[in-house]
């Protein structure tokens, strides 16, 4: 899923480096003998070397990632005919000072969840494919992914067991929050992953309204429903859920697609030029929103919350 523009890093490694890279990632990935620290120490050096021995148009070194221990992995939606699985993977904050992360590469911590931030896992062998934090705590952070057949990504992740390390770095999204006192979320299946952050991001700023439509296939297909009923509990005036199901009819849940009507249904902020809408999906249905969102009254970029600067 391509959550959002342009944030997907392009890779021109020569076959030497590559293959140096890969090497690196396998052994941290599978290595499970030594420290994180020495790890990363050892990931520090051989970027600096890296660094003095490429040519230019090589992988940037700030693009390698430092290795991340998986200390928990969570199943929330088991793998099912109708359904794919997906899981939630913890991992500890790599035990690197942020000062070590150069280029746009920054230290988990940094990440931004309430500006849709993300966390590149380096994949061996492929490239940094982005992630949304779904979760930040205090030394750890967790990664919600679906797994898709043949995804070599997601396959990646699904096939890493507890203790094992996987390269990544944390990335800022370069984007601007727009405030407006409505603002309206709407999520594709996965997509959850970043609306549900930024709408608790949100209510903690103090944002007078917050509507968080998520269209999936089936209600088999969600997740994380106890804690959406309880961010509504903790916030009855200015939070509202919207579930939209397209293959199946559930009492008190929407039923069909995402079109202009029913965007015009759905979100009603008293004072129009106070609303701001998120979008999280992939690229074209990203595209499909604004679009539907301009023919209702929203001209985008004016009316998005974290605009791309
Ligand atoms: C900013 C950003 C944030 C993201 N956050 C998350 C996240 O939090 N959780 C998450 O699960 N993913 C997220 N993604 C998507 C993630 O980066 C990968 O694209 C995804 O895991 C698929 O990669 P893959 O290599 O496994 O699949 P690929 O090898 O690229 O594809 C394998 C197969 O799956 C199909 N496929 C791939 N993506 C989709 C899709 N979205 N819908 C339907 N079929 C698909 C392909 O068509 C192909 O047939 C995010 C993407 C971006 C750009």
């Amino acid at each position: 899923m391509a959550h959002h523009q342009g944030v997907t890093c392009s890779f021109g490694a020569s076959a030497g480096f590559l293959k140096s890279s890969c090497l690196l990632a396998a052994t941290l990935t599978f290595d499970f003998q030594q420290s994180t620290t020495s790890l990363a120490a050892a990931v520090i050096s051989i970027m600096t070397t890296h660094t003095e021995d490429s040519t230019k148009k090589e992988t940037p070194s700030w693009a390698l990632g430092v290795p991340t221990k998986l200390i928990r992995k969570v199943n929330i939606i088991p793998e099912a005919p109708d359904h794919l699985p997906v899981h939630t993977l913890t991992f500890a904050f790599p035990d690197v000072n942020h000062e070590n992360f150069t280029g746009p590469a920054v230290h988990h911590s940094h990440v931004r969840l309430d500006m849709g931030d993300v966390v590149k896992m380096v994949i061996p062998g492929y490239k940094p494919k982005s992630y949304s934090i779904s979760d930040l705590r205090e030394n750890e952070f967790d990664v919600t992914f679906k797994v898709y057949p043949n995804g070599r990504a997601s396959g990646f992740l699904d096939r890493l067991q507890v203790g094992d390390h996987i390269m990544s770095f944390g990335k800022h999204a370069s984007r601007t929050r727009n405030p407006g006192a409505y603002v309206g979320i709407i999520v594709f299946g996965v997509g959850i992953t970043e609306g549900y952050p930024v709408a608790k991001a949100e209510l903690a700023k103090g944002t007078a309204k917050v509507k968080l439509l998520w269209a999936s296939r089936t209600r088999a297909d969600t997740f994380w429903r106890e804690e959406l009923q309880q961010l509504q509990e903790a916030y009855p005036d200015n939070f509202e859920m919207v579930y939209l199901y397209s293959r199946e009819t559930v009492e008190g849940c929407l039923h069909g697609r995402v079109s202009p009507e029913l965007l015009k249904q759905v979100f009603d902020p008293p004072l129009p030029q106070e609303a701001r809408f998120l979008s999280v999906g992939t690229k074209p249905m990203m595209k499909d929103v604004d679009g539907m969102l301009g023919l209702i009254g929203y001209p985008m970029p004016q009316h998005h919350l974290l605009p791309k600067h």
